[in-house]
């Protein structure tokens, strides 16, 4: 019997099918530890480093509140995909979850804001890379990069864009590469290097809190909110703008459910990860954000380039212990690109295998056991995206695609438990949201558009946009090629 287009824009995929990967698919060879790795690798990154030079001048020593917030907001969407994963645990993540809940078209604008949330993000963490590598090798050596082999041809500049003929920005391509070698050689070694590289940057994070609380001053806490005759936002509002800015720091968390497959045990295992990592990177970002306001007074924050590595510069007087950092968030960041562009593969994955996008995606190499041609093709486009293009154009579309997910997944949850209850299947057991199945999704979505808000319109202009290729995509190709027409 055929569909009416209706049917077709909001069939679901049975939760079931979603199970048990068929035979030739990926293999189950990552354990708990090495998954929370990956998860705390996808977050701690870019991010911390940089953070409190943009956040401090907007919300004062009462940043603290703002990361709390934040941190808030990130635990309120890990919860929601703590349970989801629970019950779906496929390899396509929150894409996954909109096709078993609100349907096969949701699910399709779900994967478009996937590859903003993950392949923008890789290029733009890859860009940033870029940044302490030159700093590292100019401290470590005192030689710099050429400027034309290290900054892209497509830059934004206050007047518009502008065209750098002949420029190239080499590193974050070289990384890419590096990236994605490791990425095809297998899963398993991807997750061993990659833990390896988290415990290094858990160890420089917890360096610096170290030296930093050496410098502390209670008086760098007065006065806490910004005051009267202050610049800018006062008080809670500065609080919360500030939270906008530092939320970056806290994407990534959902990464853990990208591996859904790949994992032993992944009802137990993808919800834990998700919640462990999320404890790990809040505990270490609530000490580097103390021991950073402890160590020097508000007003210096502002324009302080190198972020943290000035900070200890200024405490000890010598210039290793800055070297020390610089060289932490080289490898710091190679891991969130290694684990973003993993998180990539496997989203694009599982939507080939629904039939949505092209096959080749979901082509695994029977030596390796990993999707090589889709890996080739992520690794290029966000290679060209990184060498090209200037990373203040990215950073804001991924945020954007990033909370459109957010909102989706949380929507997701109460779908979730009244389709299960409906079916007479409702699991028992495993991890649920607390509170019932509104309070928590409901508080993320407000918490989600609250920063969505901050937003520029040239930003919800480009979404726009993005989203109407979408559209046409899903029309031309998708709906008519989708696995659920033969079903
Ligand atoms: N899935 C992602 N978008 N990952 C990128 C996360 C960036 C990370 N939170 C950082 O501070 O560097």
């Amino acid at each position: 019997m055929s569909q009416t287009l209706v049917q077709k824009l909001t069939r679901t995929k049975p939760v079931e099918s979603h199970a048990s990967p068929a035979a030739g698919g990926l293999s189950r060879s990552i354990g708990l530890f090495p998954l929370t790795m990956i998860g705390v690798g996808a977050t701690i990154g870019t991010g911390i480093f940089f953070t409190m030079v943009e956040a401090v001048p907007k919300a004062g020593p009462a940043v603290i509140l703002s990361f709390l917030l934040a941190a808030l907001t990130a635990g309120l969407t890990a919860l929601c995909y703590a349970e989801l994963s629970f019950r779906i645990p496929a390899a396509g993540s929150s894409y996954s979850f909109a096709y078993a809940t609100v349907g096969e078209f949701m699910a399709f604008v779900m994967a478009a804001c996937l590859l903003l949330e993950y392949g923008l993000a890789a290029s733009a963490v890859a860009i940033g890379w870029s940044d302490y590598l030159n700093s590292f090798l100019n401290n470590a050596f005192g030689w710099h990069i050429p400027t034309a082999l290290r900054t892209p041809m497509i830059v934004s500049t206050p007047n518009g864009i502008a065209f750098h003929m002949g420029h190239i920005n080499l590193p974050p391509i070289i990384l890419v590469a590096l990236c994605c070698f490791l990425l095809v050689r297998g899963a398993k070694e991807s997750a061993t290097t990659n833990a390896i590289m988290v415990l290094i940057k858990l160890a420089v994070l917890i360096f610096f809190v170290v030296i930093a609380f050496t410098g502390f001053d209670i008086n760098n806490f007065h006065p806490f909110f910004k005051e009267a005759g202050d610049k800018g936002l006062l008080g809670m509002q500065g609080v919360a703008a500030a939270a906008g800015t530092v939320f970056f720091s806290f994407i990534g968390l959902d990464t853990v459910a990208t591996a859904g497959e790949e994992v032993h045990n992944p009802k137990r295992n993808v919800p834990l990860g998700i919640l462990a990592a999320l404890g790990v990177v809040t505990v270490f970002y609530l000490l580097v954000a103390v021991a950073a306001m402890g160590a020097q007074p508000a007003h210096l924050f502002e324009g302080q380039e190198a972020g943290l590595a000035v900070i200890l510069q200024n405490v000890t007087g010598k210039a290793w212990p800055a070297l020390v950092l610089a060289a932490g968030a080289v490898i710091s960041v190679f891991s969130v690109t290694l684990v973003t562009i993993y998180g990539q593969t496997r989203i694009l994955y599982a939507i080939s295998r629904d039939g949505l996008i092209s096959k080749s995606f979901h082509k695994v190499s029977e030596r390796t056991s990993t999707p090589v041609i889709n890996t080739l093709i992520v690794s290029v486009v966000v290679a060209l995206v990184a060498g090209f293009v200037d990373a203040t154009f990215l950073w804001d579309m991924v945020s954007m695609g990033t909370l459109t997910a957010f909102i989706v997944v949380a929507v997701a949850v109460p779908v979730m438990r009244r389709k299960e209850r409906a079916l007479g299947k409702y699991e028992k057991g495993g991890f649920r949201v607390p509170f019932g199945a509104y309070l928590v999704p409901g508080l993320s979505i407000c918490a989600c558009a609250y920063l969505m808000i901050g937003l520029s319109n040239t930003t919800r202009l480009i979404f726009a946009i993005w989203m109407g290729a979408t559209v046409l995509t899903y029309f031309t190709y998708s709906v008519r090629n989708s696995r659920l027409n033969k079903a």
